[in-house]
Parts: C-alpha cells; structure tokens; sequence
C-alpha cells in the first residue's frame, strides 16, 4: 500500500492479534488470526480503501463501523488514523464486550467507543443520527440494506463504504432502486486484488444526495426481510 506504519502501530497491530487469539478462546469472535489470515483478510482488507490517505496530514474525522463483529474493519482503521474518532456498533452483546476490552487495553478507549445496538435503532437516534464523516460495513447485509443502515448516519459531507467481495452488475441495480428513496447515489466503486489468492475486494462509495428521509431506517428487521430494492419492483 505504500504505507509505513510507525512503531507503535505496529506494536498495536501484533498486540491486537494476540488479545483477538486470547479473547477466541473465550468467545468465538473469528476464524482468521493466524499469520497472512490475520494480516491480510482482516488488516489489509480493512486499510486498502484508504490506501491514498494514510501517508497524508490526518484530518480528524468521525467515523463508525456498523456490525463491527471482531473489529474489522473499525479498529484496524482506529488504529492507522490516529486522529479519528470511532464508533464500533454491533448487536451481539458477547462481541462488543471482547471489541470494548480490546480497544481498551489498546490504549484506544478514548477515541474508540463501542456499543452493543442494532443498526436500525442508531441510525434513528439524534445521537448518532447525521454525525460521521465516514460510514463503513463490511460483511453484514446485501447491499441495499448496508445502504439503509448507513446513510441515515452521514452528516451532508459523509461518505458510506461498503466492503465487498464479489461485486455484480445485479448487485449494482439493485443498490441503485435502493439508493433512491433513501437519497444517496454512488461516487466510486474500486477494486483491489488481495495478495496470496486471498480474492477481489471491492469498495463501493456512496454519498447523500439531500438529507435521508426520516423514516429510515426502518424499524429492526424490516430492512432485511423487505429490501428496499424488493419494494421498488413491487411498485413497479
Ligand atoms: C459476518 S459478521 C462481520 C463482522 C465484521 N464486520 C467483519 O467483517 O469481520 C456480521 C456482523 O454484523 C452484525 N450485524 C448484522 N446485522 C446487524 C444489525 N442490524 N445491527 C447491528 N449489527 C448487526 C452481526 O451481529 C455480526 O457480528
């Protein structure tokens, strides 16, 4: 990537390792810890999207990972920005307890702070509603429903990044019949080859339009079980 990390990143990067072997123990967070797994299916998958950024003047930015699960890709980027603010959300209650110890023992507790909530109640409180610079998910919901989770969080200058394996054109038509109701359109989709044969990745970059309606997200569970690109062919 053309990044050099500084010594204590990655200090914290190998520390954040061993705490994800010692807390998998406990509680089954994760199969990829060990070596290139580790390394490359978590960390560099969770940092190449910001690639062109990480060897310039940080601003300082407010960020949140949505369906954080073990930590990816929030505390691998809490940890190459360390002028960002991040919020780690997921609904399992055993995972954020190990990601809170974690970013703790890090020394990231007062940057990073963790919260056991489904995604469709943080997006409708005024607290986390329209606040974050940048929005991420990787690997928790098709894409139109990631969009429905992470748009409402975008202040009018935010960008939400959805981390992708495969990416089809399919997939595109649908995130764009989603895209319209919730106001947001896409800036960018990129692609990046991970080494060692470990696959594509593909980042989509969305953006608002205006600001996203009030009644998105839906109440918990509707954006998964009646996607908004399913009710735009049902009004067809
Ligand atoms: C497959 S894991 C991916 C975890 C992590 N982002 C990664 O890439 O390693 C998906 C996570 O999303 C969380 N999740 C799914 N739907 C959610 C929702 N509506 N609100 C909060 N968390 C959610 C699950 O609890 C799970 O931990």
């Amino acid at each position: 990537m053309n990044w050099e990390p500084t010594c204590h990143q990655v200090q914290q990067f190998l520390q954040l390792q061993a705490l994800l072997i010692e807390w998998n123990e406990k509680v089954n967070l994760t199969r990829l810890l060990k070596g290139s797994d580790f390394w490359i299916s978590h960390v560099l998958d969770s940092l190449w999207p910001l690639r062109y950024e990480l060897n310039h003047f940080e601003s300082s930015r407010k960020i949140i990972d949505v369906g954080t699960g073990c930590g990816f890709p929030g505390l691998a980027i809490a940890i190459a920005l360390p002028r960002s603010e991040i919020t780690l959300i997921d609904s399992i209650s055993r995972k954020t307890t190990a990601v809170k110890a974690i970013s703790q023992t890090l020394g990231l507790g007062e940057r990073v702070s963790v919260r056991t909530e489904r995604a469709e109640v943080i997006g409708q409180s005024i607290s986390f509603r329209g606040n974050y610079d940048l929005a991420v998910a990787r690997a928790v919901a098709t894409s139109p429903v990631v969009a429905e989770y992470l748009i409402p969080l975008l202040n009018a200058q935010g960008e939400a990044w959805l981390y992708k394996g495969r990416w089809s054109t399919d997939e595109q038509i649908d995130l764009n019949n989603a895209l319209k109701p919730l106001k947001g359109k896409i800036k960018s989709i990129e692609s990046f080859e991970l080494p060692e044969g470990k696959g594509m990745r593909n980042i989509v970059r969305l953006v608002s339009n205006e600001q996203c309606p009030e009644k998105f997200p839906r109440p918990i569970g509707i954006p998964a079980k009646r996607p908004l690109e399913s009710q735009m062919l049902d009004n067809l």
